[in-house]
């Protein structure tokens, strides 16, 4: 097989980068870093592969390339892609579903925990040497155990949120979904219900949905309005989903106790977001997948994908099919 021409655009580790070079002609470059742009924009045009993440590609881009065959995202999500203008042109979209799922879970499942038992407040109280006696009721928690949990976006990493809820928390669930699923669990553990349903009976509303036209903008004022008094937001799937400016409100409001959020309409968040030092709002820098082991096992995966493509063959989980040119 003759050797091609691959841009990786985010960092891989050595032992990735060295299986693709056995194979193809690699040209690292990720345009997210000002010295490496212009090398960035020169492979376009021969590259026949191309792998990273985080990093828009749309038509204007994908106009500067002329051979390209294959993307290999080093992500789950795949709303950096313009994916009809790649269907148009016959290029194939791979991603890494499957080996994130149970990191991604356990993180949300962490920011349900932290909101509710206040963990980065009562944390910073101790690190500010402020704990001088026993502390008082208006800096008790919140109990999770046995408090109903609604699930918006109800595939594979709301289905292992759902199992951490209801098997290890005994939490009632709920979820929502637009394609009719089994929960999965043990009867009587979980329970389909409509949107409203889920916002106004949970006590933790989880947005683990992707980020499509269907859900930018999901959850506004009339959905924050819908919810139970002291729910706690969830958000660890896309920020776009959930309207920041109607969760600050709800917020501020009161109607909302806490968030939780790993994901933001603007990544990484701006330094003037008032989402930053909000007492109410836990906020992580994107971090759902970003264990040493899952990280290895996503480009681990993204690297297959991008090697049997570029062989003509079945990658192990391509989003978009290509052409195989
Ligand atoms: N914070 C982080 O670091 C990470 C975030 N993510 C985000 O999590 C998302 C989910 O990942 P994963 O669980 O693996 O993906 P899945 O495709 O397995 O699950 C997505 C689910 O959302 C459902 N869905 C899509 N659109 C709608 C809608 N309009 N209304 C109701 N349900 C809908 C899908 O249902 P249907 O079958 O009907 O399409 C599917 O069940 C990713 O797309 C990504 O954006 C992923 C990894 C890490
Ligand atoms: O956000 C991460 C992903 O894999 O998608």
């Amino acid at each position: 097989m003759s050797r091609k021409q691959v841009l990786v655009y985010r960092e891989l580790p050595v032992d990735q980068l060295a299986r693709i070079r056995l194979e193809h002609d690699v040209v690292v470059a990720n345009p997210r870093i000002a010295g490496q742009q212009q090398a960035f924009l020169d492979a376009l045009p021969d590259a026949q592969g191309m792998i990273g993440s985080s990093y828009t590609i749309d038509e204007a881009l994908l106009a500067q390339t002329r051979r390209l065959e294959v993307i290999s995202s080093i992500s789950v999500g795949v709303d950096k892609f313009d994916l009809p203008a790649l269907q148009r042109q016959g290029i194939a979209l791979c991603h890494t579903p499957g080996v994130l799922t149970d990191t991604v879970a356990d993180l949300i499942f962490t920011m349900v925990l932290a909101s509710s038992r206040r963990i980065l407040e009562l944390g910073r109280y101790v690190q500010q040497g402020r704990w001088k006696r026993s502390i008082a009721d208006d800096q008790f928690g919140w109990d999770v155990h046995g408090k109903t949990l609604g699930i918006l976006g109800y595939g594979r990493i709301g289905r292992a949120v759902a199992q951490r809820a209801a098997m290890g928390f005994n939490m009632p669930v709920l979820y929502h979904t637009r394609t009719p699923v089994p929960s999965g669990l043990p009867e009587g553990k979980a329970h389909a219900a409509s949107l409203h349903e889920v916002l106004e009976q949970s006590d933790f509303v989880v947005v683990v949905l992707p980020l499509t036209g269907q859900t930018l903008g999901l959850i506004g004022p009339e959905e924050f309005a819908l919810m139970k008094p002291g729910a706690i937001l969830i958000n660890g799937g896309r920020g776009p989903v959930v309207q920041e400016e109607a969760l600050l409100d709800a917020l501020d409001r009161g109607t909302l106790r806490a968030a939780g959020l790993d994901v933001f309409e603007v990544e990484p968040l701006p330094a003037d977001s008032p989402l930053i030092d909000h007492p109410k709002v836990l906020a992580l820098p994107h971090v759902g997948s970003a264990t040493h082991e899952t990280r290895l096992a996503m480009s681990n995966m993204a690297t297959s994908n991008l090697l049997l493509a570029l062989q003509g063959r079945q990658p192990l989980a391509a989003y978009l099919p290509g052409t195989n040119k």
